[in-house]
């Protein structure tokens, strides 16, 4: 549990505080290096698109060096020359931008590993032998299982979980939070540390949990460093229909030459001999090259990766670790959001407030029993019920150590002591406790059913305590549901997103809570086995299913939800299992997430339906001006000035345009909170119109200034 105020709503803080601010020029200047080592044919192969540039490249350049090397052209070869040189430059530029936006994308990751790396210099652990005594090794030699001991200013040396002490640790080199945060054995969220992190009190004996190199800070620098990112599936989708385009067009370019050299002869017969010639040259290896350039998805195929990239790069800079780019993207696709109640919809650090006494007991009698069952029970719940008890000044009556805990368990919704005098004391759910009695042939009275309703229309938890078959009374456990949170979910709602609420509590405190949050419906006295069923029935619907936890408990959902986020306060258990971990524990962060998947989904949309009305446009200004050369004029629609002009704007625009939507790649679309078949009709008409119309008037503008005739 942290130590700072929980009462500060933790949607309201500013979770990009510490994202290491970039240095700019540093980060442009490593991004361009980087561009001229992406030219390496086996890395650019990957992108099959801007591969086919890269090769046309390479031909064009040859023909700068001998026009004639593929036939002759039977045209002026220094003006040839000169038009292939110009050709084969913006070409390689093309290549170079389209690397350019990859390596800006993955550099911002590089700058926030470094800082990461920073924190992670190797320590000198204490490691506790088998006999007592103490071993000083580095901390790289130490392996899963080893126990060491870490004193107030050492730097935990791996990951682990406390198994004795009690000291507050300075998380702040992995969440940013420099209020220092307690650790203790017992409850497992309040135990696992985080090797990198700084012990500031007191003394620990820490259970190593990481062999090195697979510790948490480890995994991180890989994820933002994207070493780790593999291919979406939608992104391969789209590579491959990319793929198929480029194919086609190929195809069609290839056939360009036989169909010319028929329309050639025909020409020479009708406008004579120059006039075929001329066509024939402006069907130059050169100018086919360019035009399958200027056909092919380049755009999109250039700022591909880069925006998959700067999606799990914003998704950092959210304080958020996520495993893959696969569940960045899910995200923006989800339509089920499941919470839990506790910890995420409510603050989560439930107090008991009040002991309500049933049948003719007396306040005292609960305080007794109640501490009586929570003197084993280190989780909040337990802990607050011995401290409100003290002060009612009661006693154990009998020996602790005469005495066996019974641990909670979500499954049992109990937990309590067994004395060695044979007697049992328990508290928990009131239907639990309720059964509890009943099986030792008890019966609950009347006003257990009060006590219970009135803690439950308050929102409150009630807890039953009992002594083998005699409920004693109530407790009343007083959470706080956090404050925005239904604004929140109309947001989610507007976006077309159902959040369901599911908790282990009762319904009445159930309803309640999902009455006054704002969620769309809640599911009640929950095992585990039920929050998986109820995301895998959701799923079996069709749907997508984003789950935030932070339990052990949790964790086989987290598993199954298509989007698992777990707390970084949570279990390791829960951490494992989920595909993203939220560094500061808001889970209200989901909705920032969804907003990030969707803003990926869309821009990926229109960016791919801009570069496609973008070809359309490249079509019409180069085609007819190859034919408008031998003398069939009417063709030339944009009335542009001569072929070579034509064909360079366009080569032009086409390399110029990838740089210039940059910024719109790595930021994402500004996103509207809008529904995803409303959202793609507005994009399809802006990107799409815009895509078709933004060429004309880019190609004429540079057909206008270019010094060609
Ligand atoms: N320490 C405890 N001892 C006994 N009973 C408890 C204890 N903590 C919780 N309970 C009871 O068990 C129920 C389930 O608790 P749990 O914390 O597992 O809920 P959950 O399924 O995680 O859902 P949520 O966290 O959303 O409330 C609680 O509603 C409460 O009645
Ligand atoms: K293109
Ligand atoms: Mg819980």
């Amino acid at each position: 549990m942290k130590t700072n105020n929980p009462h500060l709503p933790q949607g309201t803080r500013d979770s990009r505080k510490h994202t290491p601010k970039a240095d700019m020029r540093g980060l442009y200047q490593r991004a361009i290096k980087e561009s001229f080592i992406k030219l390496n044919p086996t890395i650019a192969v990957r992108n099959p698109v801007m591969f086919i540039v890269w090769v046309g490249t390479l031909v064009t350049f040859l023909v700068t060096l001998d026009p004639n090397l593929f036939g002759n052209i039977q045209a002026d070869s220094n003006q040839q020359r000169l038009l292939n040189g110009l050709i084969t430059l913006i070409l390689f530029f093309t290549v170079l931008f389209a690397n350019f936006a990859e390596a800006v994308a993955e550099g911002r990751g590089k700058a926030q590993a470094d800082t990461l790396r920073a924190t992670r210099s190797d320590t000198i652990a204490k490691k506790i032998l088998p006999d007592g005594s103490i071993q000083k090794v580095n901390s790289t030699e130490l392996r899963r299982g080893d126990l060491v001991q870490v004193i107030a200013n050492d730097m935990i040396p791996a990951d682990g979980e406390v198994v004795k002490g009690i000291g507050s640790v300075d998380e702040s080199a992995i969440t940013g939070e420099s209020a220092p945060v307690l650790k203790q054995p017992g409850t497992d969220i309040a135990s696992s540390v985080t090797g990198g992190t700084r012990l500031l009190s007191d003394e620990l004996a820490i259970r190593i949990t990481a062999d090195p190199g697979q510790g948490f800070i480890d995994r991180m620098i890989s994820l933002v460093e994207g070493a780790e990112r593999t291919k979406t599936p939608n992104e391969i989708a789209l590579t491959v229909l990319l793929a198929v385009l480029t194919q086609v067009f190929l195809i069609v370019v290839a056939t360009m030459p036989p169909f010319v050299g028929y329309i050639a002869n025909f020409i020479s017969v009708v406008f004579g001999v120059e006039a075929a010639n001329s066509l024939r040259a402006g069907a130059s290896i050169a100018i086919l090259i360019s035009l399958l350039v200027a056909l092919i998805p380049t755009t999109i195929g250039g700022l591909l990766s880069a925006i998959g990239i700067a999606g799990m790069d914003r998704v950092a800079r959210f304080n958020v670790i996520a495993t893959s780019g696969r569940a960045v993207e899910a995200c923006g696709d989800i339509n089920t959001l499941v919470l839990d109640k506790t910890g995420t919809i409510t603050l989560g650090n439930r107090m008991a407030d009040e002991f309500i006494p049933v049948n003719s007991y007396t306040v005292a009698d609960v305080a007794r029993i109640a501490r009586a069952a929570s003197v084993f029970d280190e989780t909040p719940e337990g802990r607050s019920i011995v401290q409100l008890a003290e002060k009612y000044k009661v006693d154990l009556d009998f020996d602790i150590h005469q005495a066996e805990g019974v641990e909670f368990s979500a499954r049992t919704r109990m937990s309590g002591t067994n004395l060695t005098n044979g007697q049992q004391v328990r508290k928990g759910a009131v239907d639990a406790i309720k059964g509890f009695v009943r099986s030792r042939g008890g019966v609950a009275a009347a006003d257990v059913d009060v006590a219970y309703e009135k803690v439950s229309r308050l929102g409150g938890t009630p807890l039953a305590v009992c002594q083998d078959e005699q409920i004693y009374g109530v407790v009343y456990l007083k959470d706080i549901v956090k404050p925005g949170l239904r604004e929140r979910f109309d947001q989610l709602r507007r976006m077309g997103v159902k959040t369901i609420m599911l908790t282990g509590d009762n319904r009445i405190t159930a309803g309640v809570i999902a009455q006054e949050a704002g969620v769309d419906d809640f599911i009640a006295e929950a095992t585990p086995e039920d929050k998986i069923s109820v995301i895998r029935s959701e799923q079996s619907q069709g749907k997508l299913v984003a789950m935030t936890g932070d339990g052990t408990n949790d964790a086989p959902a987290l598993a199954q939800a298509n989007v698992g986020l777990a707390m970084n306060s949570g279990t390791q258990a829960a951490k494992e299992a989920a595909n993203m971990v939220d560094l500061d524990s808001d889970p209200t962060k989901l909705i920032d997430l969804v907003t990030i998947g969707k803003q990926l989904l869309i821009t990926r949309g229109a960016l791919t339906t801009f570069s496609i009305a973008n070809d359309i446009a490249k079509y019409f200004a180069i085609i007819p001006t190859i034919f408008a050369a031998a003398g069939i004029g009417s063709l030339n629609i944009m009335g542009l000035k001569s072929a070579q002009s034509a064909i360079i704007s366009a080569l032009i625009y086409n390399a110029a345009i990838i740089p210039v939507l940059i910024p719109l790649a790595l930021k994402g679309l500004k996103f509207r909170p809008l529904k995803a078949d409303q959202l793609l009709r507005r994009n399809i008409l802006i990107y799409g119109l815009g895509g078709i119309i933004a060429p004309f008037i880019a190609i004429k503008f540079i057909d206008v200034i270019l010094p060609l005739s």
